[in-house]
């Protein structure tokens, strides 16, 4: 058996075998996939021609709604740095971003400023964030009863839904990304050979809880570091199985576990390392690499207190208890969100 292989959980098959299986691919890999989402090919083709008409833009347009420190809004060509190992490196990831934020979640409406370009395709924004949350929901219910949290009466299957709540304030974003292609069609072997290295996203771990991902199927490009075999690894494009092809799903969503469940959870679920190189078959053809990406975060105010599982507080000195122990007290979601984003950006808070 490939060890290496991702995971691919049914979101609609609430058995405690499905649940076992995503606590163990989200606590060994910490990337895996999604089907059941209930994503048409259709739906991801229409958010990805808005992301390329969006892009195409004058960088001037673009540069009205620059991003805010909450978070929202256009980042332009080397504004994120991603790379942890570097964070003074003094130049970013060469890639753009527009993010929706700020969003209330019962209606999928972020608060920001709107470009014009958007402003006829939210109803479209807005359906898509309320699908995303739909399916993050259904693999937190998964999460909380494969770790078997406690309730008062036996497994509580809503513990951590109940904290990412629907109308409370959250950094829950919605990005398209946008990767222009550091070489034109029919470069030398040469010119090519000088960014097939080079990182477009830098090896990072996400800040929220979950993060669910689109990618085009001819524009992979996203790398783990496996915890498993310890090397660099490919996040490959897997198609649609047969069981879901007769009901018109796309392909699965690619996902993974990010810091605050991680910390949440004492290291018991895994922030795995990832990045973004530009494959070969996209540098050959000079073309551009687009993703579509839902950061899932807790409410603000949400106290990330060691989960009662007892999985998880068998591990002592990590994370959430760590933290407990050292302090006396849990932080808030949205304080060690604001930890992140000032290091990733220079701001503070
Ligand atoms: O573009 C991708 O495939 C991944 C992007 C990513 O990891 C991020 O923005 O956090
Ligand atoms: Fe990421």
């Amino acid at each position: 058996m490939d060890t290496t292989k991702l995971e691919i959980i049914d979101l609609l098959d609430n058995s405690s075998e499905n649940a076992k299986k995503i606590v163990h691919a989200s606590s060994t890999q910490g990337f895996l996939m999604f089907e059941g989402h209930g994503f048409t090919q259709n739906e991801i083709d229409t958010l990805f021609k808005f992301s390329q008409d969006f892009f195409n833009l004058s960088v001037d347009e673009k540069n009205k709604y620059s991003i805010t420190h909450d978070n929202a809004g256009y980042t332009g060509m080397g504004v994120e740095n991603l790379e942890e190992d570097d964070l003074d490196r003094g130049y970013g990831d060469p890639k753009e971003g527009f993010n929706f934020a700020n969003f209330d979640l019962r209606t999928g409406i972020p608060k920001q400023p709107i470009p014009e370009f958007w402003k006829d395709k939210m109803d479209i924004i807005q359906s898509t964030v309320l699908k995303l949350r739909e399916a993050l929901k259904r693999s937190l219910r998964l999460l909380a009863t494969g770790l078997e949290i406690e309730g008062i009466d036996g497994i509580d299957a809503e513990w951590f839904v109940e904290r990412h709540h629907d109308d409370h304030f959250s950094g829950t974003t919605f990005r398209f990304l946008h990767y222009p292609s550091p070489v034109n069609e029919g470069a030398t072997e040469e010119e090519k050979e000088k960014f097939k290295d080079l990182n477009v996203a830098g090896a990072h771990t996400d800040y929220g809880t979950v993060t669910l991902l689109f990618q085009k199927e001819e524009e992979s490009g996203l790398q783990l570091y496996s915890q498993i075999s310890k090397k660099w690894e490919n996040v490959p494009y897997v198609p649609v199985s047969n069981k879901y092809k007769s009901k018109g799903e796309a392909a699965p969503l690619i996902v993974n576990i990010a810091d605050q469940l991680c910390y949440w959870t004492n290291g018991h679920l895994k922030s795995t390392i990832h990045r973004v190189r530009f494959p070969k078959e996209l540098l050959d053809k000079g073309r551009d690499r687009y993703s579509i990406v839902l950061f899932a975060h807790p409410g603000d105010k949400t106290v990330l207190e060691p989960v009662p599982s007892k999985h998880i507080q068998s591990i002592k000195g990590r994370g959430a208890s760590h933290y407990m122990e050292k302090h006396g007290i849990s932080q808030t979601a949205g304080e060690h969100l604001n930890k992140r984003l000032e290091s990733t950006y220079g701001w503070k808070y």
